[in-house]
């Protein structure tokens, strides 16, 4: 990337409230035309991350740049160049979808024209509705016209698609594709792991503050060097008996595969599994086994083997392509939804 195509350049920031670091020296460039996304949980500093590009709070270290501008020395020309999503609770719920566009539009010097931001955002049919009557979706878009209505370089949309059902999600997303395409450049939070990879070109991967990894959402998969995730549980009566006779059992051995490394000491099976040809890593979650694997096909049948020649049972075998989810925990141990 060109340091001429970067729209935001973010250089060591950092946010305290009291002896809490919430954002602790965070980095990275946004280029033209870019969906850039922070994914992380809750409390991971996304939020506070994108307030301090945007200007609304102000960093205890290092800088931010849209276009050039720096937030701390022009915050005018900053507020010029970017639209944020306001809160949908912060919308003026007796006005119509109309007249909050236009009152929106009369803040700037140079709007762009209603019609077309009705139609793109499917809310023609609202337009004389108020806004109190409009679905969650409805006012999420809603807030998304109104931060586009400056026809913006950079969008800001701080988890965009949080407390809406499935359809209303997807809704959003075909509208933020449809911007993609048209080249805006787009900064997106989100602890859905789904949303990040199918909207966004690049993800910065946050946790308690720091990234812990940025790059596209295929290459952080192919970090884990596994492609696919194979998970079984064992029946919950007699599971544990199960394991420990089985682990003591030394006739049948599993041929060891180059370069396994134990990751999760934690039962005796799982040391087992991770001998099996093809398996990176083996973990244990809840009660559920996930083996990821650099060859399926192999270590699909090495298990099934192991399991028969063990006389270990186990039921809801499924397999599954990694995820960026998968990435998370491997890389923090937790989840992406962990409270
Ligand atoms: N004004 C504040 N005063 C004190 N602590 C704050 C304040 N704002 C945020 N925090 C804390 O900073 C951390 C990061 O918060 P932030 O909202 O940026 O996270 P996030 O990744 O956006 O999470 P979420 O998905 O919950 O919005 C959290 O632990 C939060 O409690």
């Amino acid at each position: 990337m060109h340091a001429k195509d970067r729209v935001i350049e973010v250089e060591g920031l950092v946010k305290r409230y009291g002896g809490f670091t919430a954002v602790n020296g965070v980095s990275f460039g946004v280029s033209r035309g870019e969906v850039f996304g922070l994914l992380g949980p809750n409390g991971a500093g996304k939020t506070t991350t994108m307030e301090m590009i945007e200007g609304l709070r102000k960093p205890d270290g290092g800088s931010a740049k849209v276009a050039g501008h720096d937030t701390r020395t022009s915050l005018r020309k900053v507020k010029e160049v970017i639209g944020v999503q306001l809160q949908s609770t912060s919308l003026f719920e007796l006005l119509t979808v109309e007249e909050i566009l236009r009152m929106y539009a009369s803040f700037y010097p140079r709007s762009v024209p209603i019609e077309p931001l009705l139609d793109d955002m499917i809310l023609q049919d609202k337009r004389k509705g108020q806004v109190k009557h409009l679905s969650g979706g409805q006012k999420q878009r809603l807030a998304i016209a109104i931060a586009l209505i400056n026809d913006p370089i950079v969008l800001f949309l701080d988890e965009p698609t949080t407390g809406l059902d499935p359809q209303a999600r997807r809704t959003l997303w075909d509208i933020v594709l449809r911007l993609k395409e048209r080249g805006k450049t787009i900064v997106l939070s989100t602890h859905y792991m789904d949303e990040a990879h199918i909207l966004c070109d690049r993800i910065c991967l946050m946790d308690q503050g720091s990234i812990i990894a940025l790059d596209t959402p295929d290459e952080l998969i192919r970090s884990l060097q596994s492609e696919n995730a194979i998970e079984f549980r064992l029946p919950e009566q007699g599971g544990g008996d199960q394991i420990a006779s089985s682990a003591n059992h030394s006739e049948s051995r599993i041929p060891s595969s180059a370069g396994t490394e134990a990751s999760d000491a934690s039962s005796p099976l799982t040391g087992l599994l991770q001998h099996i040809p093809g398996v990176q890593e083996v973990e244990l979650r809840n009660d559920t086994y996930v083996l990821y694997t650099s060859d399926l096909q192999a270590t699909l049948t090495s298990f099934v083997q192991l399991m028969s020649e063990r006389r270990l049972t186990f039921t809801d075998l499924r397999t599954r392509t990694a995820t960026l989810e998968d990435v998370f925990i491997h890389m923090t141990g937790r989840g992406l939804r962990e409270e």
